[in-house]
């Protein structure tokens, strides 16, 4: 069973539940007593100091590390009691773009994106490619990129093919690595932009590591904080904020944190009515 529990906005249902979650490597803990929850149709961003386990919890919730201990539920099932063929079967219901795109660079893109289709959905190689050539429209790249090997491509149309890719199977959660790493700052507005408009397009949840202050602003309905190997808080970022924690205060009040604040409540003030503005 999935869980519904009554936050501030109604009545939530929670598709993944981390509990108790414990990672190590070696002796090396990196994740101990983690608690998280995904609920539908939200877009939460993690964050957190370089190496506190983003990557190794997005990793671990998808099924690429195996846990030292704790509970995983996905879509209500136990992730780590799940046969092979149910565990592949969860798997399609998810998308995840990795750091680096991680195209097969001896592909052109739509070659790329139709191989999940055919290896999964047993499509043959022609209706797959159209699928693929719609995926990759729907990320906003052109009919000509679509014959196009991933060396010809800038950063910004890396990152829209591979995000074409985590669509192939039309996932319900989306996981994204970093999706705005090196992107210039209007190709990483762009993409967030894209990210919110297929959530709502498409019903999407999706599960966001990034250490940019203006996804987390622009995009996410929730942010959880990961220090001390646990989430530390996960909220609506005006309440994340007002956590005394001296790694939150530096991150989201330093100066970064408050020109990307800054940079929101300007935009809203300039997007609001010409009567809302003149009576505020
Ligand atoms: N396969 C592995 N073997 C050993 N240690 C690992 C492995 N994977 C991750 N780690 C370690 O786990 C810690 C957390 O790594 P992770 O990549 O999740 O951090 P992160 O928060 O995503 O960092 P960043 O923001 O820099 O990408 C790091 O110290 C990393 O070296």
């Amino acid at each position: 069973m999935t869980q519904t529990t009554n936050g501030e906005n109604g009545s939530q249902t929670s598709i993944i539940q981390v509990r108790n979650l414990e990672n190590r490597f070696g002796s090396h803990v990196v994740h101990q007593q983690l608690d998280l929850d995904l609920f539908r149709g939200e877009i939460l961003g993690v964050v957190g100091g370089s190496g506190t386990g983003k990557s190794v919890l997005l990793r671990s919730i998808v099924g690429l590390v195996k846990p030292s201990g704790g509970d995983i539920r996905v879509f209500g099932k136990d992730l780590l009691a799940l046969s092979a063929r149910q565990r592949s079967l969860t798997e399609q219901r998810f998308g995840v773009l990795f750091q680096k795109g991680a195209l097969f660079t001896s592909l052109n893109l739509q070659e790329n994106i139709a191989l999940p289709l055919i290896e999964h959905r047993k499509l043959p190689r022609p209706e797959a490619e159209h699928l693929a050539r719609m995926k990759l429209a729907l990320t906003g790249l052109s009919v000509k990129a679509a014959t196009q090997y991933p060396s010809e491509l800038s950063g910004g149309m890396i990152k829209r093919a591979a995000l074409a890719r985590a669509l192939a199977l039309d996932p319900e959660v989306l996981f994204l690595d970093e999706p705005t790493a090196g992107l210039d700052p209007i190709g990483a507005g762009a993409f967030d932009q894209l990210i919110v408009t297929l959530r709502n397009a498409l019903g999407l949840t999706v599960f966001l590591v990034t250490h940019d202050l203006d996804t987390l602003y622009n995009s996410c309905d929730r942010v959880a904080v990961l220090s001390q190997k646990k989430v530390l808080v996960a909220d609506r970022l005006q309440k994340v904020v007002k956590n005394p924690d001296p790694w939150i205060q530096e991150y989201f009040l330093g100066p970064r944190g408050r020109a990307a604040s800054y940079a929101v409540q300007t935009n809203k003030a300039l997007q609001a009515p010409y009567s809302q503005q003149e009576s505020s």
